[in-house]
């Protein structure tokens, strides 16, 4: 018998198993509302006009295919922070510690690794319930403890604020506490400005960490300030933060694969120091970092003509997706649904948690090859003016 013969067969990504599926499905119906990928009104993945630039410009120059630092590509660790934090004394000072990552995912890998080795606390990170299918992966794969604290009231439809508080309260001091910038998956249910403030009150007072996770910042609202909004409270209110940024969506650089992890430092002292660990556990993992992705968002951000044409970029992603949300509403309505489906409307991001319970959401799939989670959250980026009815309809037949 082989070495391997005991390895066992591992389940299908409850969101990347999704895509599969579809991809197997030979319907000439089929829609995919599976993963979080943005696309066009013909449902197609959309290159930004600002990226699209930004490509020919690097052509261009010709570059060469050198290693990156393991650190990363200077320009795009300053400009993508500064994306993130905005103007700020932490900034300014030198006290944001930055390693280009692999995505979203790759920072909050790294982000992890740093705190199973250096947080001198309880290595106990809670994540929202629900969130996203990979943070516990993630999270437990780095050797943290994982727990949840409520987050989602199913029957309200809302965030279950009350619970969330007390469950962070009653969370042992110093715990950490993921916090999704903006646009929560599955949710697309965020705090409002009083309850980050509310958020920021009890996690400062147990001494929590506050780890953020932002992979949709400028595609929730449209505006790079107002997604970061909670972030940049909580380091406006020196409280100490965690950062995974993820330029996937709202670059549309998915398989390009960049991203950042920043932690907030004491001084450039501490920032080279935290740095210089940083580098070892990215050493370890993969060296140092993709080259392309880093480039062509130093790019835009650091080119004030493409930074104007992303922000536009930015306008229309999250314009189409708000347009979609009104879309699927009005046709259940006029398909006589007789379900409240204003929550779908109400929530942001790239996603509807519509409330379809598994059964629901499989016979989507398997009767109507609508393709989404199980869990009911369908990603909107995959609704354009071409499936929007069929969908609606579908959706209505199964709540019916
Ligand atoms: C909240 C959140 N954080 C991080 C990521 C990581 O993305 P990366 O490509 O590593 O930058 C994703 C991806 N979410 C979508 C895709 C996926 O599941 O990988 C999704 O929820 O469909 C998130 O939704």
């Amino acid at each position: 018998s082989s070495i391997w013969t005991n390895v066992p067969q591992g389940p299908p990504d409850p969101i990347l198993g999704i895509s599969e599926a579809f991809k197997r499905d030979t319907n000439p119906r089929k829609v995919n509302l599976g993963v979080g990928a943005y696309r066009d009104d013909d449902g197609k993945p959309w290159i930004l006009p600002s990226v699209k630039k930004a490509k020919e410009i690097l052509i261009n120059a010709n570059l060469d295919h050198e290693y990156l630092p393991t650190e990363g590509l200077n320009t795009f660790r300053q400009a993508a922070a500064l994306l993130a934090y905005g103007n700020c004394p932490e900034v300014a000072e030198g006290r944001i510690a930055a390693l280009q990552a692999l995505s979203g995912t790759g920072a909050l890998r790294i982000g992890c690794a740093f705190i199973s080795r250096f947080y001198p606390h309880n290595k106990i990170i809670y994540v929202p319930k629900p969130t996203w299918g990979n943070h516990k992966n993630i999270a437990r794969d780095a050797g943290l403890e994982v727990r949840e604290y409520s987050y989602y009231c199913p029957t309200k439809k809302g965030l279950d604020f009350e619970r969330l508080l007390s469950e962070i309260d009653e969370a042992p001091r110093n715990s950490i506490i993921l916090l999704h910038a903006c646009a929560h998956n599955p949710t697309g249910q965020d705090p409002s400005h009083e309850q980050w403030a509310q958020i920021h009150e009890v996690i400062t007072r147990k001494q929590h960490l506050a780890f953020f996770d932002t992979a949709y910042q400028g595609f929730a609202s449209g505006s790079t300030d107002e997604d970061a909004y909670g972030l940049r409270y909580f380091v406006k209110e020196k409280s100490p933060v965690l950062l995974a940024q993820s330029f996937a969506k709202n670059f549309g650089l998915y398989g390009e694969r960049i991203g950042l992890f920043t932690a907030v430092t004491d001084s450039s002292a501490e920032t080279d120091r935290v740095v210089s660990q940083l580098k070892i556990l990215g050493r370890a993992m993969y060296s140092n970092p993709p080259l392309y992705g880093a480039r062509i968002v130093s790019t835009v951000l650091n080119t004030p003509e493409l930074y104007r044409q992303w922000q536009q970029d930015l306008v229309t992603m999250s314009g189409r997706i708000k347009a979609m949300r009104s879309a699927l509403v009005e046709k259940l309505k006029e398909k006589g649904s007789p379900h409240d489906w204003s929550h779908i409307t109400n929530q942001i991001g790239m996603f509807a948690f519509t409330g379809l319970n598994a059964e629901q959401s499989q016979t989507l799939m398997t009767r109507n090859h609508v393709y989404l989670t199980l869990d009911g959250r369908i990603s909107i980026a995959g609704l354009n003016t071409k499936n929007v009815e069929y969908v609606a309809d579908a959706i209505e037949t199964v709540t019916r």
